[in-house]
């Protein structure tokens, strides 16, 4: 391999590059079917899986209570599996499904394999036949992304996951208690039994206590998100405030492991103290969440958002140290 393949890293595959085996291996998983291991030490943001949609439809506009229409998601999915060669057909037609009584009166099995294993790709839905093996965790290990630009889905490590650990993605929203998010997972068919949810009662309620208790710090922060700085007493009082519990919010987060929501908090804490004016917090915050960004997809508009956001703060931190030394 030539000096600057720096695989497993994220890094477009190149003709030369073609990288080691796959760092994952697929095997039975305890109580879950198949799922999907680490075939050796995966650092955070290195690459667990990347692959094309072997199947892919541009769905009919969702409805707000009900959702897609099956039917004519099914008739579409019909139509582009016809097209598959038949290896292509038998590996889609091995996945596993789970129906639930109206889907099995009102649904084929190919419509349901697609609705238990699809994700989504930008406009459309696609089924990928590989990462159809990874299973959920409430506190996974791995995240995802779409890219346009390689029509692929990439799968990459949140957190250090060591060889032959079982890498896990997360189905469902995961900013809610237990019970709620076992109503989200019935449409898969189990009773999630992850690190998570296998907690003892009590650690289990401030585990639940802390999920809801983010979910509600994110969406009371989102309105407040702003650069222009606070003018009037009272909302420069309210600012130093949102710093304050901006920080609280990363000790949240970090305490009960959502990687998947730490670049999130660290944008709220840059935002929270660039408006108090505190740029040296500010750029540190900013940076963190540029970096996880970066892991995640380099070219994504939120990692563009953060370099700029990195640099303009570290532009306000050096004037004011430039300031302070002349006085
Ligand atoms: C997308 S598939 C994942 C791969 C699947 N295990 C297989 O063998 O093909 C989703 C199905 O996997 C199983 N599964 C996923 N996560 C699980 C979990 N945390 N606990 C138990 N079963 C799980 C459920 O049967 C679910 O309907």
């Amino acid at each position: 391999h030539p000096a600057t393949c720096a695989w497993p890293k994220w890094q477009p595959l190149s003709e030369v590059c073609q990288g080691p085996p796959n760092p994952y291996i697929i095997e039975h998983s305890q109580g879950k079917g198949l799922g999907v291991y680490a075939a050796h030490d995966l650092d955070v943001g290195d690459l667990v899986m990347r692959e094309s949609p072997a199947l892919m439809i541009v769905p009919p506009e969702s409805v707000k209570t009900t959702g897609y229409p099956m039917s004519a998601v099914t008739k579409l999915v019909r139509t582009e599996f016809e097209a598959l060669s038949l290896a292509d057909q038998e590996d889609i037609m091995s996945l596993t499904y789970h129906a639930t009584t109206t889907e099995e009166a009102t649904m084929d099995r190919l419509g349901i394999i697609f609705r238990t294993n699809s994700y989504k790709t930008g406009a459309g839905i696609g089924l990928f036949p590989k990462m159809a093996r990874i299973n959920h965790s409430c506190r996974p290990n791995a995240s995802y992304y779409w890219s346009d630009k390689l029509n692929k889905r990439i799968i990459y490590a949140t957190r250090k996951i060591t060889a032959g650990e079982e890498i896990f993605v997360s189905y469902i929203p995961l900013l809610l208690a237990q019970e709620q998010r076992q109503k989200h997972l019935h449409r898969y068919g189990f009773e999630c039994t992850c690190e998570a949810c296998a907690q003892a009662h009590a650690t289990k309620e401030l585990s639940d206590d802390r999920r809801t208790t983010l979910s509600k710090a994110f969406a009371d922060f989102e309105p407040q998100l702003t650069l222009t700085p606070p003018k009037t007493q009272k909302s420069k009082q309210r600012a130093r405030k949102n710093a304050r519990s901006s920080v609280q919010l990363i000790e949240l987060v970090h305490q009960e492991g959502l990687a998947d929501y730490y670049a999130k908090a660290y944008r709220i804490a840059a935002i929270c103290h660039a408006r108090v004016k505190d740029w040296q917090a500010a750029a540190i915050w900013a940076n963190k969440a540029y970096e996880l960004k970066l892991l995640e997809d380099p070219e994504s508009v939120y990692t563009m958002e953060m370099r700029n956001m990195t640099s303009n703060f570290v532009t306000s931190w050096k004037s004011e140290l430039k300031t302070e030394g002349q006085s």
